[in-house]
């Protein structure tokens, strides 16, 4: 605005200058004006004294008035100065003068002759009239030049003005101009970066809260995971539902259970689930496991520079990781739970974090399988022997019998008895008697099948259930158990025992009775009978 003020201004005053120098040439060119008709009056003049043409005389008298208007506009042009008006009324008092010469010689050509006109122009008067006139001219001529060259000065120093009002009204702008647009590309990247961040955080918060839903989930299962645990009534079952819960857990990974046998040199594969990313050895010594060796949970990954388990199989791909949790509890090695997956699948460090969650709740379970199972085992079995003791012979006599019955099937007892051995504990002493009857009961393991239960009845008396089995079939695997026995050589103290030899009576169902109790009285009474006979032979009920 102010800009725009100061270059109107400016153009007005450059204008009046303008002006002013026009009105400097106006004068120059109205000093010739009075000097061209002066001269053209004069011109007219000699020609008619020259040749008296009335003509010539006619057009003096036309350029006169001329000079006199001319030398008049001349004086009205400078009123605004008064020295060059002076000089302007010097000028038309000197043109007059030169005309009223002209005049008396023009007249004096009338009355006395164009000779007479002639030799009065020798006087010089003319001569001396136009010099005086052409230096009023040049005089005022000068100081006018003066003028025009003062003029031109402030205008030029005008435009020059206006020019630089122009200029910086031009540039000014466009330097605000920039300086704005440069403010709000600052701005605008500022509010882009203000956007960036608020997105970026939005992001953040989804993740957050995407991760905050998955952990609450996986605490979820997790806690279901434990209380079915507790439930569990085998180690068959509670590795089925780890199986289960990891697979819910890291649905793109997979693994398997391990369960460290009871000599402590193998970890047995217990239960698959999944789609591992790599597969891992069915059985395997526990050296095979970083996990195991170092007993703390061991990872493989491009986040973990861990070693690679031997147990585990080649890498198939890039962003495979795998992770091995060691199933301890009391200082004792239990077993082994080992997931694979790939990270581009989503999985993460929570999700890991649960596996090891998983890892301990399992070693717990299986803790508490394990001592509930020996405790189990120990009201069944014998210690001496870990055949079965009594009390389970009796409780699963009853149902194999009944089973065999339902179905028609025959079933034996045998009833074996260690002849004199109250004179082997004599002789060997008490320790020796209890190393037989260790090695007597792992015979009796070695000749039986699975489904028959071999028992220590009591004392050096052992009893056989065998299911299924028929007079016949029992009485060849007595013959069996007998010789095996009688072969025996029992290495105690670095001192060879022995040989023993055992009597055994054999009962079967149907033939020998229908109930336990009847069976086992048979049994015991072809034992009795075995005894009488002279020991060390197998005698079948006769009942
Ligand atoms: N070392 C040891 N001896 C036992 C155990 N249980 C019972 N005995 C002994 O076994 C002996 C059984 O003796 P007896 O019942 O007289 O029978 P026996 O000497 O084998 O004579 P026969 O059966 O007639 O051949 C007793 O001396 C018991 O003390 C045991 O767990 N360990």
């Amino acid at each position: 605005m102010g800009v725009g003020a100061a270059a109107i201004w400016g153009l007005v005053q450059f204008s009046r200058s303008e002006r002013w120098v026009e009105h400097t040439y106006e004068v120059l060119a109205q000093i010739e004006r009075v000097e061209a008709e002066v001269r053209r009056a004069e011109s007219e003049a000699r020609a008619y004294r020259l040749t008296s043409d009335p003509a010539h005389y006619a057009q003096y008298l036309a350029a006169a008035p001329l000079v006199r208007q001319r030398a008049d506009a001349l004086v009205a042009l400078v009123a605004d100065n008064p020295a060059q008006t002076s000089r302007a009324h010097d000028i038309g008092t000197r043109a007059r003068l030169r005309l009223r010469e002209l005049e008396s010689l023009i007249q004096l050509q009338r009355t006395h002759g164009a000779e007479a006109a002639i030799a009065a122009t020798r006087s010089g008067e003319g001569a001396r009239l136009m010099q005086a006139l052409i230096e009023a001219e040049s005089a005022m001529r000068d100081a006018e030049s003066e003028l025009l060259r003062e003029r031109k000065q402030a205008s030029d120093a005008r435009a020059r003005w206006v020019i630089g009002i122009v200029v910086v009204g031009t540039l000014l702008p466009i330097a605000l101009l920039g300086l704005l647009m440069a403010g709000l590309s600052r701005e605008n990247r500022r509010v882009r970066e203000l956007e960036r961040e608020a997105r970026e955080a939005m992001i953040e918060l989804e993740r957050i809260a995407v991760r905050r839903d998955r952990l609450s989930e996986q605490r979820r299962i997790l806690g279901t995971y434990t209380g079915l645990l507790q439930s569990c009534q085998n180690l068959g079952e509670a590795m089925a539902l780890t199986g289960r819960v990891v697979d819910e857990l890291l649905p793109d990974a997979g693994g398997r259970c391990y369960v460290m046998r009871a000599s402590q040199n193998l970890v047995e594969s217990a239960g698959t689930f999944g789609s591992p990313a790599t597969p891992s050895e069915d059985l395997m010594p526990p050296e095979h496991c970083w996990a195991l060796r170092r007993g703390q949970v061991h990872r493989t990954d491009t986040g973990h520079t861990g070693l690679r388990c031997a147990h585990v199989g080649p890498t198939a791909h890039s962003d495979e990781w795998t992770l091995c949790v060691p199933l301890a509890a009391h200082g004792t090695t239990l077993g082994l739970l080992h997931v694979s997956g790939r990270a581009s699948t989503g999985s993460d460090e929570a999700q890991a974090d649960a596996v090891e969650s998983i890892g301990e709740q399992l070693s717990q379970t299986m803790a508490n399988l394990q001592l509930r199972e020996s405790l189990r085992v120990q009201s069944l079995r014998d210690p001496l022997t870990q055949l079965y003791n009594r009390r389970y012979l009796e409780e699963n006599l009853f149902r194999e019998l009944q089973r065999c019955e339902r179905r028609g099937l025959p079933l034996t007892v045998m009833m074996l008895d260690v002849d004199h051995f109250k004179r082997f504990n004599d002789e060997n002493g008490h320790a020796a008697g209890d190393a037989l009857l260790a090695r007597v009961g792992e015979v009796l393991v070695d000749l039986t099948r699975g489904e028959d239960i071999a028992c220590r009845y009591g004392g050096e008396e052992f009893t056989i259930i065998l299911p299924e089995a028929n007079l016949e079939v029992a009485t060849r695997r007595a013959e069996e158990i007998r010789a095996a026995i009688g072969s025996l050589s029992v290495i105690h103290m670095r001192r060879v025992l022995g040989p023993v030899t055992v009597s055994i009576g054999v009962a079967c169902f149907p033939e020998h009775g229908g109930s336990p109790e009847r069976l086992l009285a048979a049994a015991d009474s072809a034992l009795y009978r075995a005894k009488g006979h002279g020991r060390n032979r197998v005698v079948i009920s006769a009942a």
